[in-house]
């Protein structure tokens, strides 16, 4: 019986092997570089999320430009140069999310940042006016309130020899996307950290899910204890903006106010109300779309800012000199008192902005993302990648490419002086993406950024605990740690 199942196993494996190996797509990509590969498993390799981070690190320093990885019928290109990066996501050609996106789509659904075609094309013509200018600037206020709470939360632990800065960041940035996009006051009654564990739980069982390509089919996937695991977060997770929206309805849909360039030619309206109102319309939204949105928002609009301004605050602590130089330029811009910054202030603070740039060129939020190629590419390194590949762009490792960036690992704001600007590939810096599915809320995330640190320097000297080399990354949907971010904090004195 046993001899007769290896026989079955070993002509089973033949097969695929064959299948696999004689298929159009294998043609294509049989001569791009990959690491050591084995029949039918390729270059499979279980790691956990640290050691994914680690090993994706070493692919990209040992197979610069160009790799791919495989695994039974399932592969990946990865282009590492910014020329090659520049074909796939500066083509509406490549606009549709890679396979594993797909994963996302239990919480997510297809939202603007999961789904494809007309429907992505809809949704992005009615959410763009919710991040026009005018917008961020009624949601000044908001940001100055939310940050003096966050500075209060800090002077309450500052006496500690260091503060895990991810707690009380990510629930400032979690309560500032309620108030300003959402307009709800998500401190208040909801439970955040329910929410937030949920977050991190569907995060980390995506990696899970990544590396074991048999569990790329939800029905294979569904018998897993991990599919429990997710279904159990995304009860949370819907249930949770399921109540955001139902506190929004409580205030009314948005009045007709008319005013122009906005959508449908009223007055602007932050997301969740322009969403509301559309529905109202008639426009092509309904409330389930809405769920969509708001559930793609408020992960994208908190999770993202939230590990910027942790690693912000950790690289600032570790360079004295360039923490004081954002403190004069603060001081020379907003004053030194407690007045609160404007929206134009902020707007001026030019070096803090490179600063902030440069924390984003080392620790991109979203170090990773993926597309799914609409026709063939002939890449710069002369392979060509077939139509209906996945294509994985590792922001990450473009940013500390040694063939991209001088000396990658040192801190250097001049970087994004314009003059340095202008002799770099425009695809070599890509914290938010680029070409037609950029990042829609990246204004507000700069905003966001510097007014959170507009509030913590005036108040606080930053002093390293944790050091930029003593890092451990994980891979998940952001950026994460796979320990604290410790930054000890000590009071200034105001004048
Ligand atoms: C430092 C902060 C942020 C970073 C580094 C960042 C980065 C990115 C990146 C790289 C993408 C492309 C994703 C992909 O192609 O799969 C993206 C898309 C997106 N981001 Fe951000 N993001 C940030 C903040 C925000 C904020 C504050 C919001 C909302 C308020 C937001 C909402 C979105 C949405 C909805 C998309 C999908 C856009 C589309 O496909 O049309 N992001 N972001």
């Amino acid at each position: 019986m046993s001899i007769l199942l290896v026989i079955l196993i070993t002509i089973c494996y033949y097969f695929l092997e064959r299948s696999w190996r004689t298929s159009k797509h294998w043609q294509f990509i049989k001569d791009i570089p990959c690491p050591k590969a084995y029949p039918i498993i390729g270059t499979l390799k279980l790691d956990d999320s640290e050691g994914l981070f680690k090993r994706n690190r070493s692919r990209a320093k040992q197979f610069y430009p160009i790799y791919k990885l495989w695994s039974f019928n399932v592969y990946f290109v990865c282009p590492l140069s910014p020329e090659d990066i520049e074909l796939v996501l500066n083509n509406v050609k490549h606009n549709t999310k890679s396979d594993v996106y797909h994963f996302l789509h239990g919480w997510l659904g297809t939202g603007l940042l999961t789904s494809s075609g007309s429907k992505w094309h809809k949704r992005r013509k009615i959410l763009t006016p919710a991040f026009h200018f005018s917008i961020l600037q009624q949601f000044i206020d908001i940001f100055n309130q939310e940050t003096e709470n966050l500075v209060r939360v800090l002077e309450d632990k500052c006496h500690e020899s260091y503060i895990d800065v991810v707690k009380p960041i990510t629930d400032f940035t979690l309560y500032l996307i309620g108030e300003t996009s959402l307009g709800v006051k998500l401190n208040e009654g909801l439970s955040s950290g329910t929410y937030k564990k949920a977050v991190y739980e569907y995060g980390h069982n995506i990696t899970y899910r990544i590396v074991r390509p048999w569990f790329y089919t939800d029905f294979v996937y569904s018998f897993t204890t991990t599919s429990k695991s997710d279904r159990a977060a995304i009860e949370v997770l819907h249930d949770f903006s399921t109540k955001v929206i139902k506190e929004r309805k409580k205030l009314g849909i948005p009045s007709e106010n008319v005013s122009s360039g906005s959508y449908s030619g009223k007055k602007r309206l932050a997301m969740l109300d322009l969403m509301l109102r559309a529905e109202n319309e008639g426009a092509d939204i309904d409330d389930e779309g809405i769920r969509e949105e708001v559930d793609t928002f408020m992960f994208e609009g908190h999770d993202t800012t939230s590990m910027a301004i942790c690693y912000a605050l950790m690289a600032l602590a570790n360079e004295t000199e360039i923490q004081d130089e954002i403190r004069r330029e603060i001081q020379e811009i907003v004053g030194d008192s407690l007045a609160r910054p404007t929206f134009s202030n902020l707007g001026e603070l030019r070096f803090t902005e490179r600063c902030i740039k440069e924390c984003l060129r080392l620790y991109p939020s979203v170090p990773f993302i993926s597309r799914f190629s609409g026709a063939e590419i002939r890449t710069h390194t002369g392979y060509t990648i077939p139509r209906g590949a996945n294509i994985n762009v590792h922001i990450f490792d473009l940013h500390r490419s040694p063939h991209v960036w001088n000396n990658p690992e040192k801190f250097d704001p001049d970087r994004f002086l314009p003059e340095n600007v202008s002799k770099r590939h425009p695809f070599a810096y890509l914290p938010f993406s680029a070409g037609p599915r950029n990042c829609i809320g990246q204004r507000f995330a700069i905003l966001e950024i510097k007014a959170a640190l507009c509030g913590i320097l005036r108040k606080f000297k930053l002093e390293a605990v944790d050091k930029p080399e003593d890092m451990v990354f994980k891979s998940d949907l952001v950026l994460r740690p796979a320990g604290e971010i410790r930054v000890k904090f000590v009071p200034r004195e105001i004048k």
